[in-house]
């Protein structure tokens, strides 16, 4: 790999800041005037259980991802490859950033295949198969930003739901593999902290020891376990750096600046 190839960032945004529509605003503004070559990831998971919720649809979620029946994976697609998808691309366009939107079925970019069903059935939930590196790389020559929403899809007309997380560290794990790629999640909180209701207590690195033993201390939970899992998954799969931090953060994150979010080592 050359080093001279200039870096691409993968910043993947929570869904708390998602669901703040100034906090949303400032993000992107903030994304749109980063240099070079980017792409950007979202779920949206708070506001499809918020819609959920008016509608009547009982939502589940295991080790951090949704059990996906067919009502839900209907309200997943409209909310994350319709609405949020659209609005961060319209927003992005606002700051001077051209993006295109993009699920997993547009332009075959992320295929995947519906998850065996073993000890849980998940339901329409989708793992990753294979990344469209040609059809990214493409748009990111031309100077267009791709925005990934969590929908992919089988190839036989299936709609999947996918952990968005997961997009983020799939998408950044295959275009490792002929480039220099920075992979940076974005969320509510300074980063992975020791006491989730203190946001001083910043850990500040994290290698896969530390992490199985914040998991059996039961310092990380919920959501941060499936981005914990991608990140090292990224990690070790030749992704340069992850970091996790706030939303704020991000061009300090991008400039290096240190004492900012958590960074996970090998
Ligand atoms: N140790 C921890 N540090 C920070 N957040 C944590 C920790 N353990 C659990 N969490 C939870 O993980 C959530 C992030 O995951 P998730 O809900 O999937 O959000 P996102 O949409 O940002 O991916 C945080 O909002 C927080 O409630
Ligand atoms: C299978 C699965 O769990 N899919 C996720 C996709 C959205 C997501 O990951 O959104 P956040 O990044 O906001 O958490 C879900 O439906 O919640």
């Amino acid at each position: 790999m050359s080093k001279d190839l200039e870096k691409i960032y993968v910043i993947k945004i929570g869904g708390n800041v998602i669901n703040d529509p100034e906090k949303l605003a400032a993000f992107l503004a903030k994304v749109a005037s980063t240099k070079g070559r980017k792409i950007v990831v979202h779920g949206g998971g708070k506001l499809v259980n918020q819609l959920a919720d008016k509608l009547g649809i009982v939502q589940q979620m295991v080790n951090g991802r949704r059990i996906t029946d067919t009502e839900t994976l209907e309200l997943t697609a409209m909310i994350y490859a319709g609405l949020i998808n659209k609005k961060i691309v319209a927003t992005l366009q606002a700051n001077g950033c051209n993006a295109i939107g993009l699920s997993g079925a547009d332009g075959n970019s992320i295929l995947a295949q519906k998850r065996p069903v073993g000890e849980i059935d998940f339901g329409w939930v989708g793992d990753v198969k294979e990344i469209n590196t040609l059809l990214i790389n493409q748009l990111l020559s031309a100077g267009i930003t791709p925005v990934f929403c969590s929908i992919t899809h089988n190839a036989q007309g299936q709609l999947l739901n996918t952990n968005a997380d997961t997009i983020a560290s799939t998408v950044a794990t295959a275009l490792a593999a002929t480039q220099p790629v920075r992979l940076v999640y974005c969320f509510e909180k300074k980063g992975v902290l020791a006491d989730i209701n203190d946001d001083n207590s910043l850990i500040t690195s994290i290698n896969p020891e530390k992490y199985t033993q914040l998991l059996a201390d039961g310092i990380v939970a919920d959501g941060m376990i499936p981005k914990l899992e991608n990140a090292f998954a990224a990690i070790a799969k030749g992704v340069q750096a992850v970091t996790i931090c706030n939303d704020n953060d991000i061009v300090e994150i991008l400039e290096n600046a240190p004492d900012y979010g958590t960074t996970l080592t090998k």
